[in-house]
């Protein structure tokens, strides 16, 4: 987008959300951080507006999306409304949705966290549990909100990965890992195209990417953003990123 040696163009899709009486598009400022701080490429927001945003793709190197307090409306994925009061971003999911659809086509990289995890996988045609926390046997998944925003994001539960994934290559064989939780849905079916690539001790898939490995789809569950200079894995993973984000750079034209 910028010139030939210039640093890789990552798009990152934005949240609808209400200021005051005005309608706003939003990225958290620990997002942008992380990427430009761990994966050394230069940030672009894309406002949710739906299928008109793909035009931006031919422009980008990575597509980064984000988390999110919102849900997913569940008809994205088959799932029955629940008939409870959860905060919604349809701009945010058919936007998303479409982006990710086309940035599978062009074998373009893509990580998502949280929210962005949730949706990679219903894109591709996988659904989500929609309160894991009604689920038996399974962890409580959700973080305490009364407690500091630190505490909050600390280390809560153990990951082991998959040996024969990306995040294991990354950490040079060692398979178990710690990190935050901070989700009250995950997922139900992983889509067909899609591999594990961590699990939590409950079973819940943490990590995914292509099983065919034919391009950088990389969804976590959990918030690696989160000081990624504290957790060598967190700036791990912002590093890979970077690094497939520049190889598409070189190979794309
Ligand atoms: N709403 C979904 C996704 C959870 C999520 O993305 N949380 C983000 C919290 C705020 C942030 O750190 O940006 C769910 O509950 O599963």
């Amino acid at each position: 987008m910028f010139g030939s040696n210039s640093k890789p163009v990552v798009g990152i899709t934005c949240c609808s959300t209400l200021n005051g009486i005005h309608h706003q598009q939003v990225v958290g400022d620990k997002y942008i951080r992380a990427l430009i701080e761990g994966s050394d490429v230069i940030p672009v927001l894309i406002p949710g507006f739906g299928e008109q945003m793909a035009a931006i793709l031919p422009h980008l190197d990575g597509l980064y999306l984000t988390g999110s307090y919102s849900n997913m409306e569940p008809h994205h994925f088959g799932g029955d409304d629940l008939g409870v009061e959860m905060p919604r971003d349809p701009n945010r999911d058919t936007t998303n949705l479409y982006l990710l659809k086309q940035a599978v086509e062009l074998k373009m990289p893509v990580f998502g966290i949280c929210r962005g995890f949730q949706e990679m996988n219903v894109a591709l045609g996988g659904t989500l549990h929609q309160q894991l926390f009604t689920l038996d046997n399974m962890m409580e998944h959700r973080e305490n909100k009364s407690l500091t925003i630190d505490e909050q994001y600390s280390l809560a539960h153990e990951l082991t990965l998959n040996p024969q994934g990306v995040l294991a290559e990354i950490m040079a064989g060692e398979l178990t890992q710690q990190v935050n939780s901070l989700h009250g849905q995950g997922v139900a079916k992983l889509a067909p195209p899609l591999k594990v690539e961590a699990s939590a001790p409950d079973g819940l898939v943490e990590a995914f990417s292509l099983a065919d490995n034919s391009s950088f789809y990389l969804g976590v569950q959990w918030h690696p953003e989160w000081k990624i200079q504290q957790q060598p894995f967190y700036a791990a993973i912002f590093k890979r990123f970077g690094e497939a984000c520049r190889h598409f750079q070189e190979i794309k034209n």
